[in-house]
């Protein structure tokens, strides 16, 4: 199980490719799983956002986790599982723990509109699947906003260890991973070096599927206090970030993964769909 101790580093939400007939590519999950844990990153999510959780199915989430587990030895697994439907999430964290997962990535229930009591009541009930849990707040695919009090009540209960930021707001992640006792990562790639600065105890970074060994690097020069060379690494990555969000994950993730020969296809699901030609453009001159 994955502890508030443990919680730290490079975390990748690994994308979930599918062939081109849009069915799932599990041969080439199980050789980006090989290849990023070849990497050194600290830990993996399974049916992440970047993962497209919306569109897999159960029976497809079983064979993604159980292909994940078989490869990833001690390094952490942590699967996706939030939805506005409280009971809904209790069976799903039950069911993942049952399967393998070492903690739960849960973002905060979306389009239903709770009250800040309704999402730490939310949060509370999840203590019943007995599964670690890290609080997901990204409200600007939610529609939802947390109150820094309402954080500050998710954290302090037992069986959450940990907080994925992704409000954007550098001034709150620094205010959070000064305040909070448990860990703070990162969820914004582009402020994955300001928000270590910041007291972040390391990022859940989709851009990390790609040049993995490199934000190893940044966070791991970080950690031993080269700061000047960690930052100088760190920029040498922005390019490939900003091009990886200038389109809504994981489309252009996808696409330079399958230019890069490491998916077959970058095919997505619907509503999902490829990035556009003007962007693939941009790509090439990346390349
Ligand atoms: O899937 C994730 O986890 C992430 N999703 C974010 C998003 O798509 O908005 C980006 C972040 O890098 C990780």
């Amino acid at each position: 199980m994955l502890t508030e101790q443990t919680l730290q580093g490079v975390i990748v939400p690994i994308v979930t490719p599918f062939n081109q007939r849009g069915n799932l590519d599990v041969k080439s999950f199980k050789e980006l799983v090989k290849r990023l844990v070849s990497k050194g990153i600290h830990g993996l999510v399974v049916n992440g956002t970047t993962g497209e959780s919306p569109t897999v199915e159960e029976t497809e989430l079983e064979t993604l986790i159980s292909t994940a587990r078989n490869e990833m030895g001690e390094i952490p697994l942590i699967v996706g599982t939030g939805s506005n439907n409280t009971v809904a999430t209790v069976k799903k964290n039950t069911w993942v723990k049952s399967l393998g997962a070492d903690a739960a990535l849960v973002v905060t229930p979306y389009y239903n509109r709770p009250s800040q009591q309704g999402i730490i009541q939310h949060f509370q009930a999840l203590a019943e699947a007995d599964l670690p849990i890290i609080l997901y707040d990204i409200p600007h695919r939610t529609g939802v906003s947390l109150e820094l009090e309402t954080v500050k009540a998710i954290m302090g209960m037992d069986h959450v260890i940990g907080l994925k930021e992704s409000s954007g707001n550098i001034k709150r992640a620094f205010k959070l991973a000064r305040s909070l006792t448990k860990p703070v990562l990162c969820g914004e790639d582009e402020l994955f070096f300001a928000s270590l600065c910041c007291g972040g105890k390391g990022g859940i970074l989709a851009s990390a599927n790609l040049d993995s060994d490199q934000f190893v690097q940044v966070y791991e020069l970080f950690r031993a206090g080269k700061i000047e060379e960690s930052s100088q690494r760190f920029d040498q990555l922005l390019p490939l970030i900003q091009f990886l969000f200038s389109e809504p994950n994981p489309a252009p993730l996808k696409w330079l993964l399958a230019e890069r020969g490491h998916i077959r296809s970058d095919r997505l699901r619907l509503p999902m769909t490829s990035i556009s030609s003007e962007t693939a453009k941009k790509g090439v001159q990346l390349l």
